[in-house]
């Protein structure tokens, strides 16, 4: 089932068109990378979901619902991080998630339960700082706890690891994967490491328009580059190995760096069990022998030229 259902949306201000006729959708469950780099429409696309920027065209549900421009009827659904969350800084974690649960009109004992549990799922169950004296990672683990309070089917994390460092990305990473199993998560970000990490759905936005869109795996298996890489001890069994005629019908290209060679074949099948047959047969054991996969960068930069 999808939780997220976006149809055809176009959002433009004034006569800049920001977000060009996307569909995408999100199924339950899934933690789906929204990428795209610095104003390709990320932030835009989140706040029409939320409803509090009207699309110029096309709808969007959540849950099924439709989502209507300055209601926030469907946000009942969702939790949402922006990129930069704001706090009572006086206040402590437990307090600042009590008054929070308050708001959305939780129950005293529903209060104490999910602040505590959510504390220790972030891991700030025993903080007693105040949170003027976090540091942005930490407001981001205290930001997710706060979006997670009223049980979201889905939760909308903008940009949620930019700006910290590799550790605190790896912190927020490893939290919104332990919550796949009880929400949907979607998350906007320009890092491909960090999506290759958890994401298992993506959608690539490029200047308003989707440029790619599906699970990772297909995605990559689509791009696959039929090429191999191997790594020789030394120049003369490079040498050797590429004398072999036999290996001409199968490749189209050959990058060479020092006692590495890349081949990029036509059939990467018939390929492998030739380049293995002529290794054996010349007696030639490599360091590495390695099919390529495509990384989400590469796939990136051949689709955002
Ligand atoms: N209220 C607005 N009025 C005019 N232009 C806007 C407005 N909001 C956003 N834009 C423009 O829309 C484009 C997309 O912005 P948006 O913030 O959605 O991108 P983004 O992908 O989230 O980028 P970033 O990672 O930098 O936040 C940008 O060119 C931005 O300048």
């Amino acid at each position: 089932m999808a939780i997220l259902r976006i149809e055809h949306l176009s959002k433009s201000f004034g006569s800049k068109k920001v977000i060009d006729d996307l569909s995408f959708s999100v199924s339950k469950h899934s933690i789906f990378g929204f990428i795209g780099q610095n104003g390709a429409g990320k932030t835009t696309t989140m706040k029409m979901i939320l409803g509090l920027i009207k699309p110029s065209k096309g709808t969007i549900s959540v849950c099924g619902e439709k989502v209507t421009y300055g209601q926030t009827k469907t946000n009942r659904h969702i939790g949402y991080l922006p990129d930069v969350p704001a706090f009572y800084g006086y206040m402590k974690p437990i307090e600042y998630l009590k008054l929070c649960g308050q708001i959305t009109g939780l129950s005293r004992h529903q209060i104490k339960r999910k602040s505590e549990e959510l504390l220790t799922l972030v891991g700030l169950g025993h903080e007693e700082k105040k949170i003027s004296t976090f540091s942005r990672g930490i407001k981001q683990r205290l930001g997710i706890a706060q979006a997670l309070l009223n049980e979201p089917k889905l939760l909308i994390c903008d940009e949620p690891t930019s700006a910290l460092d590799p550790i605190g990305r790896k912190e927020i990473l490893d939290i919104l994967y332990k919550v796949k199993g009880k929400t949907t998560v979607v998350f906007s970000t320009h890092i491909l490491s960090d999506v290759e990490r958890i994401c298992d759905h993506i959608a690539l936005l490029d200047n308003g328009k989707l440029a790619m869109s599906g699970t990772l795996s297909k995605i990559k298996s689509e791009h696959q580059q039929n090429s191999l890489l191997i790594e020789f001890h030394t120049h003369t069994d490079k040498d050797l190995f590429l004398s072999t005629p036999l290996l001409m019908p199968y490749t189209m290209h050959i990058e060479q760096k020092d006692t590495r060679i890349i081949l990029h074949v036509t059939d990467l099948t018939t390929a492998q069990t030739t380049v293995l047959r002529v290794l054996y047969e010349n007696n030639i054991l490599p360091v590495k022998y390695q099919v390529l996969e495509p990384t989400l960068e590469s796939l990136f930069v051949e689709v955002v030229k």
